[in-house]
């Protein structure tokens, strides 16, 4: 029987690997974690991550050729085949801080690796890295291989979270890069042999090595690059009076461009778009490309841009201050079905107005009170660190409540900002929630969630990206 160990239980390692389990009776899995909470969660009833369809996967295959463990050790060295996939966050300190990925976590992983391996391995780098990772990766190998032969393979994911086991029943494509070696070869031939068990030939591209590393970064940038594109012309819809829902319906009805992920909003979150754009921009400036790295640059800009003119329109628009006055959040997560927080535009948003001095009382179906408060007190990339090293929240911020339901959240508030596009949010009754609202009452929306129209006749001040403004919004000007 093939065994496979995969060396990170997170977003990416649980569910991959519950799909492999499933898709591949003939194949045992086993996912370590050095984080002991991770694991025991993966092992109970209430598993570590909110992700539709996961649960139903994990049951089926827990125990029975799929297994939890903190047993690094021993799961590596039995296996034939090692996933890697642990955190690679955006440096924070030293050569490259804010820029270039810290590989401390894959290091150490193919550090373990070396050290327990008695036989011979497919390595394959599951996490997004820097393009030329598998060189070094093939150094630390070789180096300590005591006569075992590693074969390193880049398997990239491109799932999104939210629809993550749609994404790996189905993938668009899955794309293993490998050596152009007899040695290579066969590796890629071997991973392509799991995959074939559910996936179409057609669908499973093999490159090199560096192609495939590098892919991962580009169809990142390429798909931020579209809501930022999106995003900015929303600014020009708010300043002109036309319709940025109107205007990214034409331009996709265009074949060429098509009609995803067009959708104005706060800006882009999660934990990989901002971070593989910020790599991306330090390999091109390592590699003497100042231009190229200048121009995905603003990407990320123009993404900090949309979240600051968000912030700064709410407190115009409240009359220059939200001083005191409670503002409701609606949606914490980075995007809907989901429960993660990393990198959402809620956090940037949230800082602002209590930059402000408001007072928040936030809502979301997935997301606990714990995790906001420790996402508003933590540093930033901090959060890319596995749970247990991370800085513990100091002190809660005070200004901030988080309820379990729409309606207390909203009860008495000055203003509401909608977050996250929640589908829950587009069926609240806005009537009953005016009714208990300060007035004038403003609704702020950041995903285009609402009808305007219909809460204006309610009697709210509606601001939503990119469509035209209220009487009231037109004359406030707004700078970011
Ligand atoms: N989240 C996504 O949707 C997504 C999609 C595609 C690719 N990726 C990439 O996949 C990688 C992992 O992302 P994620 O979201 O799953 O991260 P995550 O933080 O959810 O999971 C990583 C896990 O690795 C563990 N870990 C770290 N070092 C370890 C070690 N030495 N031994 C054992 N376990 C260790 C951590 O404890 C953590 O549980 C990143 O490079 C990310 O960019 C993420
Ligand atoms: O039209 C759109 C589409 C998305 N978003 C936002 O963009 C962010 C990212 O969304 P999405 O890409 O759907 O989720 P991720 O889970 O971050 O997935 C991205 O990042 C993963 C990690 O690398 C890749 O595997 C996926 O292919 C890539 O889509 C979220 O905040 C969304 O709300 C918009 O604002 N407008």
């Amino acid at each position: 029987m093939v065994k496979i160990c995969c060396i990170g239980a997170g977003y990416v390692g649980g569910p991959t690997m519950a799909v492999i389990a499933l898709k591949c009776p003939s194949i045992e899995v086993v996912v370590v974690d050095i984080s002991v909470t991770r694991i025991t969660a993966w092992n109970s009833d209430k598993l570590t991550i909110y992700e539709p369809g996961l649960e139903d996967v994990v049951k089926k295959c827990r125990g029975v050729n799929l297994f939890f463990s903190t047993d690094t050790e021993k799961h590596i060295s039995e296996a034939d085949i090692v996933f890697v996939s642990v955190n690679t966050p955006t440096k924070t300190r030293g050569l490259g801080a804010g820029k270039a990925p810290d590989l401390t976590y894959w290091e150490s992983a193919a550090r373990m690796i070396a050290d327990v391996a008695k036989s011979d391995k497919i390595m394959v780098e599951k996490s997004t890295v820097p393009v030329k990772t598998a060189e070094a990766i093939e150094m630390i190998l070789t180096h300590n291989s005591k006569g075992i032969n590693f074969q390193i393979l880049s398997n990239p994911e491109f799932l999104s979270e939210g629809t993550a086991i749609q994404d790996l029943f189905y993938p668009d494509r899955v794309l293993i890069g490998g050596r152009e070696t007899p040695g290579g070869q066969k590796a890629i031939e071997t991973l392509k042999e799991v995959y074939s068990h559910w996936v179409p030939e057609d669908r499973i591209i093999t490159t090199n090595l560096w192609s495939a590393e590098l892919s991962k970064l580009v169809a990142n940038a390429f798909l931020a690059q579209r809501i930022s594109s999106v995003n900015a012309i929303s600014a020009l819809c708010e300043a002109t009076g036309a319709d940025v829902t109107e205007v990214a319906h034409v331009v996709g009805k265009n074949t060429r461009i098509g009609p995803k992920f067009l959708n104005a909003s706060v800006g882009f979150g999660g934990s990989c778009f901002q971070k593989d754009i910020l790599n991306l921009v330090y390999i091109c400036e390592c590699n003497g490309l100042p231009e190229v790295a200048h121009y995905w640059k603003q990407v990320v800009k123009i993404n900090d841009y949309q979240k600051t003119r968000f912030v700064n329109r709410v407190v115009a628009s409240m009359f220059n201050t939200v001083s005191g006055k409670k503002i409701a959040i609606l949606g914490f997560a980075f995007k809907k079905d989901t429960g993660d927080t990393r990198e959402t535009p809620a956090i940037d948003v949230c800082k602002g107005l209590l930059g402000d001095k408001a007072k928040i009382s936030i809502y979301d179906p997935q997301v606990t009170e714990d995790q906001i408060q420790r996402d508003l007190t933590m540093n930033k990339f901090d959060w890319d660190h596995p749970i247990h090293l991370q800085p513990m929240s100091p002190s809660a911020v005070k200004q901030v409540t988080v309820t379990w339901d729409a309606y207390e959240a909203t009860k008495g508030a000055h203003g509401i900002c909608i977050l996250t596009e929640w589908d829950e949010f587009k069926q609240l009754d806005y009537k009953k929630i005016y009714d208990n609202m300060q007035k004038p009452a403003f609704l702020f929306d950041g995903r285009n969630v609402v009808d305007p129209e219909k809460l204006r006749e309610i009697g709210f001040i509606v601001y939503s990206i990119g469509k035209p403004l209220n009487a009231w919004l037109k004359h406030i000007p707004v700078v970011a």
